[in-house]
């Protein structure tokens, strides 16, 4: 399972955040930076099990990715205004050079990825088959499941090779800009509420012993979630502080769906072919679901003792309704399960480690306007190491 190996690693990377001399009681980062690099990192772990420091193999891709996420945002912006000879016209012209060749660099990578995890799986089936001829012991236990690796080996998997390919660049893109913008997020709103900061490490630092345990038991079985899974559930807060940082900064700032047929959204007829832009912000800070507060940042909303008494009585399937992050339906999110392990796996390593203020107080973030909205300016925080 998922969650063992990328705890461990999240908390390596949150270790090793260089603050410079070790004199020094307090040091300066630029998180949006750091964060960039490490949730790539990490999705490389999560969706395709890259060993750390696999994108050292890959110097230019997070700046191929990250231009081609700047271009996306302007293709949505031309699909939603203009008519489609002219979308078309403008959109190969627009974009022909650099986007051709950021596109055949990440495509580059995502062949060779593609390759290593078939090679993986050729060679955990031939262990498999070689212990069955010889009757010797058990094979060498195949290498962890990630994302990628489960979708090959599915037993009805018909997959092309550009199909796999492609489903490798949506996890790639998907999992990692989003996640790191929700992270820097978790980052701003920690410190502007450092009594929010307080109480959650609070929390992690006394679970701290049965994280780190639950890591070593390995009483897994396909039914029964891992024990790390289990404990960082236990932990409340945390749950609810992700839950209340994904509400009110959704990262995906638009989804488009084009009507496959005629059909009608509250009375209204929307014709086949009609393209379908949703802002998630309009449902996730709308006062009717969310109470008076829809606009504060308030984690308390969602622990269970408030939910029953909030805006939406008791109706708690209601309150995850009306948070559209990650939509819902059949083309809602699919690594959201992994977004929210990796966001509360690194935010209780960063609260454990470091204690975080911003460098700038009077500084205001806004969201990006690009496809995934990370805080703008870039993010510099103080990070002053907690005492153990
Ligand atoms: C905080 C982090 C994340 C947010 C806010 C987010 C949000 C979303 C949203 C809003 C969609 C579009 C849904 C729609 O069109 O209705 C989407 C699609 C998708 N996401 Fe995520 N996501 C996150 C993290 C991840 C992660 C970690 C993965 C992979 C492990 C992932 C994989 C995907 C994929 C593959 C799609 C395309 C699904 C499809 O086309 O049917 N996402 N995500």
């Amino acid at each position: 399972m998922l969650s063992g190996p990328l705890w461990e690693r999240c908390q390596a990377i949150v270790q090793d955040i260089d603050i410079g001399s070790t004199h020094q009681p307090e040091s300066t980062l630029n998180i949006a930076q750091w964060t960039s690099h490490s949730v790539l990192d990490l999705s490389g772990l999560a969706v395709f099990g890259q060993e750390p420091g696999w994108l050292a193999r890959y110097p230019d891709l997070p700046a191929s990715l990250e231009r081609r996420v700047a271009t996306g945002h302007i293709r949505k912006i031309v699909l939603a205004i203009f008519p489609q000879p002219i979308r078309s016209l403008l959109l190969s012209s627009l974009f022909r050079v650099q986007e051709l060749a950021d596109l055949r660099r990440i495509q580059q990578v995502v062949r060779d990825l593609a390759c290593i995890e078939r090679q993986k799986i050729i060679k955990t089936n031939n262990n498999n088959k070689q212990s069955q001829n010889t009757e010797c012991e058990d094979p060498p236990p195949p290498p962890p499941l990630n994302i990628i690796s489960a979708m090959l080996q599915s037993a009805d998997s018909s997959l092309s090779e550009e199909e796999v390919i492609g489903h490798i660049l949506i996890f790639l893109v998907g999992a990692s800009e989003t996640t790191s913008a929700s992270f820097q997020w978790m980052i701003i709103e920690l410190c502007k509420h450092p009594n929010v900061q307080t109480r959650l490490r609070e929390e992690v630092q006394s679970h701290w012993p049965s994280l780190s345990l639950s890591l070593s038991s390995a009483n897994t079985t396909p039914t029964k979630p891992p024990p790390l899974f289990s404990a960082i559930k236990s932990l409340p807060y945390l749950r609810a502080v992700v839950d209340e940082v994904l509400r009110l900064h959704p990262a995906v700032v638009l989804t488009e769906h084009e009507a496959t047929q005629q059909t009608t959204i509250s009375g209204t007829l929307i014709p086949k072919g009609t393209l379908l832009l949703s802002p998630p912000l309009a449902t996730n800070l709308n006062p009717r679901l969310w109470g008076d507060d829809a606009a504060v940042f308030n984690p308390g909303r969602f622990l269970l003792d408030n939910m029953n008494h909030g805006a939406l009585g008791d109706e708690s399937g209601r309150l995850r309704c009306a948070n559209m992050t990650f939509s819902h339906g059949p083309r809602s999110c699919p690594g959201q399960s992994v977004a929210r392990l990796m966001l509360a796996c690194l935010t209780a390593g960063f609260v454990h480690s470091w204690e975080v203020s911003l460098r700038d107080p009077g500084q205001s973030y806004v969201p990006a306007e690009a496809v995934y909205a990370r805080p703008m300016p870039d993010l510099m925080v103080t990070l002053k190491k907690v005492l153990e």
